[in-house]
Parts: structure tokens; sequence; C-alpha cells
């Protein structure tokens, strides 16, 4: 394995670097109290910068405004607010580099990956553009004489939005487009690692002429959870929509039951990948590789449980050290670095214990096992184990990290009993060229979206979202907005035909 240096490179518009300041009302503010917290480069530990410590009273401003900007946005017509979702999609094309610039500083993650990943946040906006002229109701017959009914869909009103660190951009547009499209205002908790993209794209989000107090951008580190009871139980938040872990988001789902909010969850994965003797090889190790090792295996769609038949698991494991062998690890910003750094060292530890748990058990490290000292305290070398079985860590946790274990298997009955054996469902993953097991085994895995000889899923146009303790509610897709409207059903009496 190669490594590297690291070195920022500067913004081409410096304007988008936003310290010290939330965007509430669509005015740059800081925290009432001056409080502030410092975000550190995950690569260098380097300080970024400082980003104001936000507390209820701050909140509870930031509600108020987006519910006064409520009253007039719902009027709104469609096709104006879909004009100003594509001017924020085109703003944030034009501004791709200095976005994945960002990204790359707070998250770690490579430069052609935030590239990827800006490409990806911006197609939410372009999508939800598309679909906020066409959300419409039905016209139904009535079982009653005389009478009409119709629905219409209204925005729920106020929606608070949490989001993580691991996509900085993209989880949040994923929300913020539909809830736009459908006439909504929000209040978007930055992630405390990640606030700098959240705060560029609200300084986008006001050259695209979005309206005072529509998008509201606050930000927090320790006072997360009190900013989260406040979203939860306050009246006026409509909607509240998580992504992150499921824990929290259990804890999100009781405090919001004071107010009875309508809620999406986005939660945690432990995705099952399975590979069966009848796939073609290179293309499962392709797709191996790209679910498990994507933003160095710190996305919720990322393989967790490689589940391998026997007569090709040598064989499998053998072509994946090759491909992990030939990455190269070091900072984001470095031509040919494939992998970063963790986001940070709770996260290296994770990977460490999870690697140390399986070699106590049996499992054999045949790629990586170690951290890179030489490169920074976040960084662990990409991993791969062979003999990962039941009763491993790795196995029953989401490891979110860049380590593959690899367990053997024997029949399709077995693997998919092993593969539904958890809390959660949220991606899984098979590979094989028989027809029908491919049908067999997608209708079978309890998740909410599956790949099939491929292990890329995720697309504006797909629905994204899970089962089990991977939470509810669907993002992206001609679903997306559904999250962000409630059905109102008009019944209109004593019409009667003309004889
Ligand atoms: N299903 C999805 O689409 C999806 C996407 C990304 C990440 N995730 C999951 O998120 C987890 C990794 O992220 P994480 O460890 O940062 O998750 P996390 O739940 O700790 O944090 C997620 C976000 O919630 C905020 N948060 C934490 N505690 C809170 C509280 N008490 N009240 C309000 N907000 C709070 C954090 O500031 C952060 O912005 C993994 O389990 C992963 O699978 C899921
Ligand atoms: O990490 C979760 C989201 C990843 C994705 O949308 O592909």
């Amino acid at each position: 394995m190669a490594y590297s240096s690291h070195t920022v490179p500067p913004l081409k518009d410096k304007s988008l670097f936003k310290e010290n300041v939330a965007l509430v009302n669509g005015k740059w503010v800081g925290a009432k109290s001056g409080k502030t917290f410092d975000v550190h480069d995950p690569a260098s530990m380097k300080l970024i910068g400082t980003v104001p410590e936000m507390d209820q009273a701050d909140v509870n401003e930031a509600i108020d405004h987006a519910s006064a900007a409520f009253k007039g946005f719902r009027n709104t017509l469609a096709r104006d607010r879909a004009r100003m979702l594509r001017r924020w999609h085109d703003l944030m094309v034009e501004n791709k580099e200095d976005l994945a610039t960002l990204i790359t500083w707070e998250n770690g993650k490579p430069t052609a990956d935030a590239l990827g990943e800006v490409n990806y946040a911006a197609s939410f906006f372009e999508w939800f553009s598309e679909e906020a002229p066409r959300i419409y109701g039905d016209a139904i017959p009535s079982t009653v004489a005389g009478n009409r009914i119709v629905t219409i869909k209204q925005p729920v009103g106020v929606c608070a939005l949490i989001t993580p660190w691991n996509f900085p951009a993209a989880m949040v547009t994923r929300k913020i487009g539909p809830a736009l499209a459908a006439g909504c205002t929000v209040v978007a908790k930055a992630p405390g690692e990640t606030p700098f993209t959240s705060l560029a794209l609200g300084e986008l989000a006001l050259r695209a002429g979005i309206p005072p107090g529509v998008v509201n951008f606050v930000t927090a580190l320790d006072n997360t959870p009190s900013i989260g009871a406040l979203l939860c139980e306050h009246p006026s938040i409509k909607k509240l929509s998580f992504t992150g872990s499921t824990n929290v988001g259990k804890l999100l789902m009781k405090q919001s039951s004071s107010t009875l909010k309508k809620l999406s969850f986005e939660l945690g994965g432990n995705a099952p990948l399975i590979v069966f003797d009848d796939a073609d090889l290179d293309t499962a190790v392709a797709g191996t590789i790209t679910s498990k090792f994507r933003t160095s295996g710190q996305t919720c769609v990322c393989a967790n449980r490689i589940y391998v038949q026997s007569g090709i698991y040598e064989q499998f494991a053998q072509k994946i050290a090759e491909k992990v062998n030939g990455f190269k690890i070091g900072s984001g910003y470095e031509k040919g670095v494939t992998h970063g750094p963790l986001i940070h060292s709770r996260a290296v530890s994770k990977v460490e214990h999870h690697i140390q748990d399986a070699i106590s058990k049996g499992g054999k490290v045949i790629v990586g096992g170690q951290r890179c000292p030489g490169l920074g305290e976040n960084y662990h070398q990409p991993t791969v184990i062979t003999g990962v079985t039941r009763d491993m860590a790795i196995t029953g946790e989401e490891t979110f990290g860049p380590v593959a274990g690899l367990i053997k298997f024997d029949t399709e009955e077995e693997v998919i009993k092993a593969a539904n054996d958890a809390d959660v469902g949220l991606a899984g993953y098979f590979f094989s060229g028989d027809v029908k097991r491919v049908w067999r085994v997608a209708e079978a895995l309890e998740v909410g979206m599956v790949g099939i000889n491929t292990g890329a899923i995720s697309d504006v146009v797909a629905p994204f979202g899970g089962v089990k303790w991977s939470g509810f509610g669907r993002e992206g897709s001609k679903y997306g907005v559904d999250e962000y409207v409630a059905i109102k059903t008009m019944t209109f009496g004593g019409v009667h035909p003309v004889m």
C-alpha cells in the first residue's frame, strides 16, 4: 500500500467558506451565547474553522422564522418552486469543485468521490424541481349518490431535518429537495463533524433566490441532543426527517410522540452481500469492492456481511485481496488516492475492535489489518478477513469502516436464513447467473433495496429506504415528495347530474 501527505487546495470562491455563522431567516448569524465549536480535518487533525454552538433559544428563533415563511411559501406556484430548485442545482454544479474541496476537507473522502457526491446531491434538486409541478391529487368515484370526491396534496408544514457527516451534501439535499417541492420550509441541523458543506449550500440557496426563512441551517456539536429534543417536541415542527443510527432514530421517535409528527427515518444497516457459485466472478468481485469500500466503508448501504458459496470461496477471497492491495491510502486531495481517512478516532477504534474480535475467534487477516500511524490517527488499512463466522462482532454489528469479512456458506436456504437474521434491513446484494434464483433471492431478502449483480444501487430515481430497524419512508424517486405532503379529501355533496 502507498501513503501520501496532505495539502488543502484553495477555494475558487472563498465566500463559500462560512465561518462562525449559521443561516437563519436569510441572514448569517452567530449563536446568541457567542459560543462556537471547532471542526477538524480528519486527515491532518488540523483546525478547519469554528462554527456557532447554537442552543434551544437560537433554534426556537429559526423555527419561528420557518413558521412565518411557511405562510407565504406554501402558496407559491409549484412552477416557481421548481425554478428555485433548478437554480440551486445549477449553482451547485457551477461550484462543484469548491463544494468537493469542502467535502474532502471535513469528511476526508477522495476528491473524485467528493465530486461524485456533489453531482449526486445536486441531482436531488434537479429531480424534485421536475416533481414539484406534478404533485397531483385524485378524483374518486363516490359510493354515495350525489357526492363527488377529490383529493389534494398539501405541504405538511415546517420540517426538521437531521443528517450525518458521511455524505455532507447528499443526505441533506435528498431531504430539502422534496420538502421545497411540496411547499414546506425547513430547519436543517448540520452535522457537527461536517457543517461547512451545509453552510456553503446555504450560501448557494441565497444566490438561488430561496426566500428568507424557507431554508435555515443551524449548527451545534455538544448541544445536539437538546436541539434534537426541541425539534421533536416543538408543536410548529410538523415533520422530522432523520438520517443516522438506529439508536438515535429510536430516541427521536420517542421524543416525537408528544407531538405525533410525521416521521421519516433512514437508519443503520448491516447489508448482506451474497456471492453464489453460479455468479460471474469478476462482476461479483467488482461489485463487492464497490459496495464494501465506497467512502472507506462509511455508508449505510455498504456490504457488511459477505457470504461466499464454498465452491468459489478461496478464488473469490484471493481476487478481493488483489484488488484491495491495489488501493492507495492517503489524503483525499492527492491524485491517485482511492481511500482517505475515517471520520474520527472512534471509527478507527471500532474497526480495530472488529478485526481483533474476528482474529480472536479464528478469522485470518489476508490483507491490511493495521492502523496507518505514518499517515495520521484516523487512517486504517482496508482489510480483508477470511474464516469469518456468525458469532463475530463484524457479523452482528455494522462496522462502518473498510473491513471485508468473508463468510463461507453451502446452500441457498442456509444463506437466506443467515442474511435475514438481523434487526435491520436497509440494503442487500447478491450475485448469481440463475434467473430463477435471482427472483427467489430478491424476494426473500428482508431489506428495502436489493442490488442484483451490482454493488451500486444509489440513484436519484430509485426509492431509497429500509425495513425493520433501518427505518421507514422513502427518499428520492417519485415517492420522495409523499414524505412532505398531507392528503386532504374533499367531498362535495348534492351534486346531481343534469337529466
Ligand atoms: N439509512 C441511511 O440513509 C443512512 C445514511 C447515512 C448514515 N446512516 C447511519 O448513520 C450511522 C452513522 O452515522 P453516525 O454515527 O454519525 O450516526 P448518529 O446517529 O450518531 O448521528 C447522525 C446525526 O444525528 C445527530 N444526532 C446524534 N445524536 C442526536 C440526538 N440525540 N438528537 C438529535 N440529533 C442527534 C448527529 O449530530 C448527526 O448529525 C450508521 O448507523 C449509518 O448506517 C444511515
Ligand atoms: O450512507 C447512506 C447513503 C448512501 C447513498 O445514498 O448512497
